[in-house]
């Protein structure tokens, strides 16, 4: 029997889009077909291009497809969704809301039709509500259908600890839970640095500093870039998530899954951590939760039904 190489599609191929296909084509994750509007061919074909021809520098096998028709995204194993608008300065993630939502339904209609085996990433803003979205627009099972928000917001985390501390951020442990908003729950309890607890080595007030910068950390990158917002650390977790599934690694790591009785809430999507292997979301992780965390994630997840709800479906 042939051995295939894995097919990962990502869909919009815009800042997050293309640097998350060159990323997965540097890591030889599989096949990789990027995917845009037909307005946008000829532009997602030159990208492609460009990237095939860092291969002989880099030293990368990959096929990389430009495209704007979904035949070349047939039978992927993986699909990545990043199409929708960006905010600009001066707006939140909801705002994007109604917009994305459309975009993200019609997506997930083209993906339900030629790739109905695969796991569905989803990365467009509001990203908790779009995964909602997405989930009924392909009537996947839950397991097969993840939000991206928990790796980048524990990745920025643990930047900001790492600089605090001067220390290699390979030794920075941290999770953040809850929505993908201003009222994320990094859970400082559950954070060390080499297995020491970082209340032991960080005074309170720094690590409120880090836990709210960490919280608006999105919202800074924006107000920097001027002119849309974060793609590389974005595209870096997105990758993270897709080599989990590809590798069937069942790393724990914190997605956006759909919640029915976990941590207390019902019919909801939401960031919590997850075992992420070859079926998509394998496990969902409850952690004990004190009550002034218990509190402050419940805030996000009001946070969360509330723009969820505000989807015209
Ligand atoms: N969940 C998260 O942690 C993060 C989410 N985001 C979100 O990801 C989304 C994409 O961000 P960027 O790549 O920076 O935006 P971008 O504007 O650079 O790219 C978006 C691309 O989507 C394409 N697109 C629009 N409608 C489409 C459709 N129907 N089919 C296929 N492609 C379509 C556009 O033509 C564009 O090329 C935004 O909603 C952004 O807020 C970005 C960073 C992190
Ligand atoms: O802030 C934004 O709009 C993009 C995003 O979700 C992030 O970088 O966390």
């Amino acid at each position: 029997m042939a051995i295939k190489r894995s097919k990962i599609t990502v869909v919009g191929a815009g800042f997050t889009g293309a640097t998350t296909a060159l990323m997965l084509a540097q890591k030889e994750l599989g096949n990789v077909v990027l995917l845009d509007i037909p307005q946008l061919e000829n532009p997602t074909k030159g990208k492609v291009l460009d990237m095939l021809q860092a291969g002989p520098v880099q030293n990368f096998d990959a096929q990389i497809t430009g495209t704007s028709s979904y035949e070349d995204a047939a039978d992927s194993d993986i699909v990545i969704i990043t199409a929708g608008i960006a905010r600009g300065p001066g707006m939140s993630r909801e705002d994007l809301v109604n917009t994305n939502a459309n975009i993200v339904r019609s997506v997930c209609g083209n993906v339900k039709r030629v790739a109905p085996e695969s796991i569905v990433i989803i990365l467009t803003n509001p990203v908790d509500a779009m995964t909602y979205v997405a989930y009924h627009a392909l009537g996947f099972p839950k397991n097969r259908v993840i939000g991206q928000s928990g790796v980048l917001d524990t990745a920025r985390y643990c930047t900001f600890i790492a600089q605090e501390l001067n220390v290699s951020v390979e030794d920075v442990r941290g999770f953040v839970l809850g929505g993908h908003g201003d009222d994320m729950v990094p859970l400082v309890r559950y954070s060390s640095v080499g297995g020491i607890p970082i209340e032991t080595l960080i005074p309170a007030d720094r690590i409120a500093e880090i836990v709210q910068r960490t919280r608006v950390g999105g919202g800074e990158i924006v107000s920097l870039l001027g002119n849309g917002s974060a793609y590389y650390a974005p595209a870096a977790s997105l990758v993270q998530m897709a080599e989990a599934i590809l590798k069937d690694k069942k790393r724990i790591i914190p997605v956006i899954a759909l919640l029915e009785g976990e941590y207390g809430y019902e019919n909801l999507f939401m960031g919590v951590p997850a075992l992420l292997g070859a079926e998509g979301i394998e496990r969902i992780f409850e952690l004990e939760l004190t009550a002034e965390e218990q509190a402050a994630l419940d805030q996000s997840a009001d946070s969360v039904r509330a723009v969820t709800s505000s989807v015209t479906m």
